[in-house]
């Protein structure tokens, strides 16, 4: 099977042209791929098909082999292939996801892809559709208990359900120990994304993730999409927000107007590769 690595700001993902390639058992396979040491390495699988709503579909799977409703980081560098590899010549595109279907702006210097604006649709905050357990409509800075210390949750879906934590330190986070917790939690019906973020000020904020399915990685496009969103909801920030992750920086700008999330950043081919399946 032919693949590419790719990566958004180091959130990296083994892509599949399945214009090319059937992919029997993608479960399977994307827990073997990702393995950092039996497989490729990869914070997951992402299969890149046709589609009948949209230009392309995106198919993602964290690296437990769960699949995801969608991904920020993966679909910056979607696109990338897309155009890259010369599957088209557009640079406005739209891609179907299980999170709905999203609409790019790809910007092109020497006929490669530098960076994409991904327009991300819009956020959920009905606590049931994220879903997320709660006695509230929404869940706005409610506290959650994990190994006996009382955190305080924003949740957000961008597709895929969110829980955004602040924090005065993202350093001292013992995220190996705590991550996994917050992702198995019984408030979380269908495990959760958990961000820890530290405010800087109106523009500008840290942060560090734990996926559902994948644990900590360098970013997390839909996580810092979510952040965004607490932070505002929070008045914490203004509506547009550099947001700091591990891996780089992500430009998230929320237009209250039409109520849609924008997020701008890079994405990075790292080789293409062939593997016995
Ligand atoms: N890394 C992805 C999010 C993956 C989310 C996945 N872990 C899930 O199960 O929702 C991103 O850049 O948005």
């Amino acid at each position: 099977m032919k693949f590419t690595k790719m990566h958004g700001l180091g959130n990296d993902y083994v892509y599949v042209n399945c214009f090319e390639e059937t992919i029997e058992n993608p479960e399977e396979l994307a827990r073997f791929i990702s393995d950092r040491h039996f497989g490729v390495g990869s914070d997951g699988l992402i299969l890149i098909h046709p589609s009948k709503v949209a230009d392309f579909e995106m198919i993602m799977y964290n690296a437990d082999g769960s699949r995801g409703e969608m991904c920020g980081n993966g679909i910056r560098c979607v696109a990338k292939y897309v155009y890259d590899y010369k599957l088209t010549e557009k640079t406005e595109i739209s891609v179907e996801t299980l999170g709905g279907i999203k609409y790019l702006e790809l910007n092109v210097k020497d006929e490669k892809v530098e960076s994409v604006k991904v327009n991300m649709g819009s956020p959920e905050l009905a606590a049931d559709k994220i879903p997320v357990k709660s006695q509230n409509q929404k869940v706005m800075n409610e506290p959650i208990d994990v190994e006996g210390i009382t955190y305080h949750m924003t949740c957000v879906s961008m597709g895929n359900p969110h829980a955004v934590i602040f924090v005065n330190d993202i350093k001292d986070l013992d995220l190996e120990k705590i991550g996994p917790k917050f992702e198995n939690h019984e408030r979380f019906p269908n495990r959760i994304n958990t961000e820890f973020v530290r405010v800087i000020d109106k523009e500008t904020v840290e942060m560090r993730v734990w996926e559902r399915g994948s644990g900590e990685t360098l970013a997390c496009g839909t996580g810092a999409c979510a952040t965004v969103v607490a932070c505002i909801l929070n008045g914490y920030t203004n509506d547009e927000v550099t947001v700091h992750l591990l891996g780089g920086d992500l430009q998230i700008q929320w237009d209250k107007k039409e109520n849609l999330i924008y997020m701008t950043g890079p994405a990075t081919i790292v080789f293409d590769g062939e593997i016995q399946i």
